[in-house]
This record gives structure tokens, sequence and C-alpha cells, in this order.
């Protein structure tokens, strides 16, 4: 099928950060041919995108604008912002633009949105791509290809198709999904692990504090790779660790519970039970790889 991004004609990113400015560079990469504007509260944010080529115009006043030629809005900012983007943007849309976004929280907030956006169509969208860097200076041509996008939507309507073909078209593979569920799933696999990592780093900077050994002199392949993601924007993180806060706090709970199956074993000196568990671990984590080279 042809290439068309949906038919949007023209596109407005709302926050030209890492995933804004990915989705403006791998568009442009692509060949997309409409016109792409963006804002960013951000001077420098809104610089670096027209030195960069990334957007056709951008701006820092919502009033300037060419809001009759948006056919759609990607709202790409922090998740706790969304709701007061949305109230903001919603005087100037046409009622047949689409608003769409790609905040790592759904649930409630999609609700939020549709209700203050109505009688404008909102479609949750969330990449599961992304990197540990912000702004759109980092940003990844292709970011999107060959990985998941979650579409929280009820019901498939013309609106929900295009944004399907949208993200189809730059290459992401679309599921379906309900918004608490979604919050659910992401939660554990992405939200607990950032959090974590930055608990991770946050334990040796107690240790270095309490030694007066400064741990970070040594850190070996292991660290670096595990605790990459601590690295990540803490604005962005918590948003995203309030916005989920039922979730990630019971996923936190089962992996204290794990933390403290394992050390009752390290305690005991429990060989059995430590094969035993590490050897499930390991084949879990290991059938993992499997799966990503079969797709
Ligand atoms: N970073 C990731 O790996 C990743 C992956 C998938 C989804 N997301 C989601 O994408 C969204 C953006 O994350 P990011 O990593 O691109 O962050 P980022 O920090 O790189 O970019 C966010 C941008 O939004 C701007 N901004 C903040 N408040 C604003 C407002 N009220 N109006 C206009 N601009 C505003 C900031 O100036 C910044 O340029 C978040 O909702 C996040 O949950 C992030
Ligand atoms: O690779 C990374 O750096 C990421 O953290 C990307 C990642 C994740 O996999 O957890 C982060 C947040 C998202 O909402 C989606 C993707």
């Amino acid at each position: 099928m042809e290439k068309d991004f949906g038919g949007f004609r023209n596109i407005l990113i709302i926050g030209l950060g890492l995933i804004g400015g990915s989705i403006a560079v791998s568009l442009k990469n692509s060949g997309y041919k409409g016109k792409i504007y963006g804002f960013d509260l951000s001077e420098d944010r809104v610089k670096k995108a027209i030195e960069m080529k990334a957007v056709d115009e951008a701006f820092t006043d919502l009033k300037k604008i060419p809001w009759k030629e948006i056919d759609l809005v990607i709202i790409a900012t922090p998740v706790k912002t969304f709701e007061n983007v949305a109230k903001q943007i919603k005087p100037y849309l046409r009622k047949d633009t689409v608003v769409t976004d790609v905040g790592s929280v759904k649930g409630e907030l999609v609700k939020k949105l549709q209700d203050i956006l109505k009688p404008v169509k909102f479609v949750g969208a969330h990449p599961i791509a992304g990197t540990e860097k912000e702004g759109i200076e980092n940003s990844v041509v292709g970011l999107f290809r060959n990985k998941k996008l979650i579409l929280t939507i009820d019901e498939e309507d013309n609106s929900t198709k295009k944004i399907e073909k949208f993200w189809t078209d730059l290459g992401a593979k679309v599921e379906v999904m309900d918004p608490y569920t979604h919050d659910f799933v992401f939660a554990s696999v992405s939200h607990l692990p950032h959090a974590v990592a930055f608990a991770l780093v946050d334990a040796l900077i107690e240790l270095s504090k309490e030694t007066g050994i400064d741990l970070f002199l040594y850190p070996g392949a292991g660290f670096k790779d595990f605790t990459r993601i601590a690295a990540s924007s803490p604005t962005v993180w918590k948003d995203i660790f309030i916005e989920n806060k039922e979730n990630l706090l019971h996923t936190i709970d089962k992996f204290i519970q794990s933390m403290e199956k394992l050390k009752r074993y390290i305690e005991e000196e429990n060989q059995d039970k430590l094969i035993e568990i590490l050897s499930e671990i390991r084949e879990k984590r290991l059938s993992l790889e499997k799966e990503e080279k079969d797709v």
C-alpha cells in the first residue's frame, strides 16, 4: 500500500523533544509531503528544530500557528502536561482535526483528553520505542521502525484507521489495547525497570557516602547495561511515575517480594533454591532474545 501517513496533509507536533523530534525527522526521511509544524515552550528547542530542518516552522506562541492548515496534532510533552495542553489548543482546533499523543501512560488520561477535546477526536497512542536521552537534538531517524505502537481505542473509525496508517507508514507494528490494561503492562515492563534502575544508582550513591569509597569509579559493563535508563529525563519520568501510581506501586511491591526471596536464599546459603530460581529466570530472559530473533 502507498505510504500516505494516514492522509494527514499538515501536522503539528507539540513538544519538540526526543519523541516529537524523532517523529518529525522520521517523517522527513520517509518522504512525507505535507508541512510539519512544531510547538514548544522552550525557545532553544524551537531554534534547534528549525536549524535541524526537522520541521518547516516552529513556534513558542500558540496564536502564531496556522491552525486552519493543521489536520493532525501530536501531543509529545510529559504526560502531566497533557490536560493543560489539550485545554489550551481546544479553541484553535478545526472540528475535523484529529488529536493524538505519544504518552507512556493512558488509563483515565485518555478519557479526560477525549472529554476536554470533544467534538474533536482524540486517539490515544504509545510508541514502545525511545532512549534515555531527551530533546530534539537527540532524535533518531527510524526510531519507530519494527517497534510496537499501542493504540488505546474502543472501536475502529475513520480517525483511528488514519492514525494506524500513520504509524504503520513510519514502520511501527500497531496493536490495540484497552487503556487500563496498557497501564498495568507498561508499569511492569517499562515503569518498574526505570524505577529499579534509578533506585540501584541511588543505593550506590548512599553506599559511596557511607563508606567514603566512590563506587562510581569502578563500574563494569553489567552495571552500565543495567542502569542506562537511569540517565533518563527526571521531568518525563516523575510524570510517568505519578500518572501510573497505582500500577507502579503494585509492581514495586512485587519486586520487593522478589528481592526478599533472593535475599533469604542468599542468607540461608540455599544452593538448591538459588539454582532453581536463577535457572528459571535465565530461561525466561533467554526466551526473550529468541522471540526477538524470530520476529
Ligand atoms: N523517552 C522515551 O523513551 C519515550 C518513549 C515513548 C513515549 N514517551 C513519551 O513521550 C513524551 C515526550 O517524551 P520525550 O522523551 O520526548 O521528552 P523530552 O523531554 O525529550 O521532550 C519533551 C518536550 O516537551 C516540551 N514541553 C514540556 N511542557 C510543554 C508544554 N506544556 N507545551 C509545549 N511543550 C512542552 C519540553 O520543552 C521538551 O522539549 C512523554 O509523554 C513520554 O511519556 C517517551
Ligand atoms: O530504551 C529506552 O531507553 C526506553 O526506556 C524506552 C521505553 C521503554 O522501553 O521503557 C521508555 C518509555 C516508553 O514509554 C517506551 C519505551
